[in-house]
């Protein structure tokens, strides 16, 4: 997608042909800030400390992590060690777990003078994969806003979505917005309600920013205030990202889907999962096995934002010491889900679902 009219993307290798460029989402939407991973601590501090974020797009930066690694040291030790040492750094987005697996499976029966070379190519085909993956998304989505549109008698179709599942969740397009974009710029009429997202704000701080980038009609919303529009009937479809799918089909997702989920279930409005392949957890089948990330009471107690002389600062909108819960994420179960949209096709939130688009996994899932 693009920034300032600029093709952009949130990880590229650099042109020295083994360092990492990210952008550095903390910084959005107020500046543009990109950020040069040399080591695998970069990779590992740049996915903890939410510079990258998003399921795909951890995966994608574990994946090179990988590859700094074995830049320094490919023996057997260290590769273990740095599969480890990117595993611990965020729980709940299966794709981490995925893409190590990955590496693990593509450099272990390599001799180590090999492994640099294979990390990065391999590194590369993951974050290719995700580009082409998050297209056909949105491809097999635009069917279901094109489907909407028929209704709305010239009416924008209007969507209500959380956090950012979009095109800085990935490598590009994105997994919920993909659909939305392709939708825009096939002249489908689209307006997006943006939740803001507490705590972290990926709502008003990123979403907001790649929509206006796009020029996608928005509007933001406070978090509370989307079962009260899907009330008065001004949403007609919510389209949400996830972190983990389970074999069953519940979805681990920030927190607060959970409650849209039940905003939309009471009020009749279509409740969809964009995912890629690589967030299925095929490994598990309910959502409550899936663990959920418990982030620093700060994210609660202080916000991020940009002074009238144009500094960015952060404030503390509680008294000190308050006592604070910061639970990232939050399950919703497969029954509330009216159906995932994947780069396969289109299917119902359950385990027949899934295996009818990918019956591959029909044995494992036995
Ligand atoms: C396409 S995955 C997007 C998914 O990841 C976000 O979590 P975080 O920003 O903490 O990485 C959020 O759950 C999005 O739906």
């Amino acid at each position: 997608m693009k920034i300032d009219g600029v093709a952009s993307r949130t990880i590229w290798l650099q042109p020295d042909g083994w360092s990492v460029g990210i952008l550095d989402q903390t910084m959005l939407p107020h500046t543009i800030v990109r950020h040069t991973l040399r080591t695998i601590e970069d990779a590992a501090h740049a996915i903890k400390s939410m510079q990258v974020r998003g399921a795909p797009l951890i995966g994608v930066t574990a994946a090179y992590g990988v590859a700094l690694a074995m830049r320094s040291d490919p023996s057997d030790a260290a590769l273990k060690q740095a599969l480890g040492f990117l595993a611990e750094q965020r729980p709940t987005a299966v794709n981490l777990r995925w893409a190590l697996n990955d590496l693990e499976i593509t450099l272990a029966p390599l001799a180590p003078k090999a492994r640099a070379a294979a990390a990065y190519a391999r590194a590369g085909e993951i974050a290719e994969d995700d580009v082409e993956t998050c297209r056909s998304i949105g491809a097999h989505g635009l069917r279901l806003i094109r489907e909407l549109a028929r209704d709305k008698s010239g009416e924008p179709v209007n969507i209500l979505t959380h956090c950012n599942a979009g095109w800085l969740a990935c490598v590009d397009w994105g997994t919920a917005t993909s659909p939305i974009y392709q939708a825009h710029d096939s002249g489908i009429l689209v307006h997006v309600w943006v939740d803001e997202t507490r705590p972290r704000c990926q709502g008003s701080a990123l979403t907001a920013f790649e929509l206006a980038q796009h020029g996608v009609p928005y509007t933001l919303i406070a978090d509370n205030a989307g079962g009260h529009f899907m009330q008065r009937d001004c949403v007609d479809m919510v389209i949400v990202g996830t972190d983990r799918v389970t074999a069953c089909g519940d979805v681990a997702n920030k927190i607060g889907t959970y409650l849209k989920a039940l905003a939309a279930y009471d009020n009749g409005v279509p409740f969809y999962v964009a995912l890629p392949y690589s967030t299925i957890d095929w490994s598990i089948e309910r959502g409550t096995d899936i663990p959920i990330e418990e982030r620093g009471a700060d994210e609660v107690l202080r916000v991020q934002g940009r002074l009238p002389d144009g500094a960015v600062a952060s404030v503390a909108i509680s008294a000190d010491g308050t006592p604070v819960r910061n639970p990232a994420f939050d399950v919703t179960p497969a029954k509330l889900v009216t159906g995932f949209i994947t780069e396969r096709g289109i299917c119902e939130a359950s385990r027949d679902g899934l295996l009818s688009l990918y019956p591959e996994r029909k044995s494992a899932a036995a």
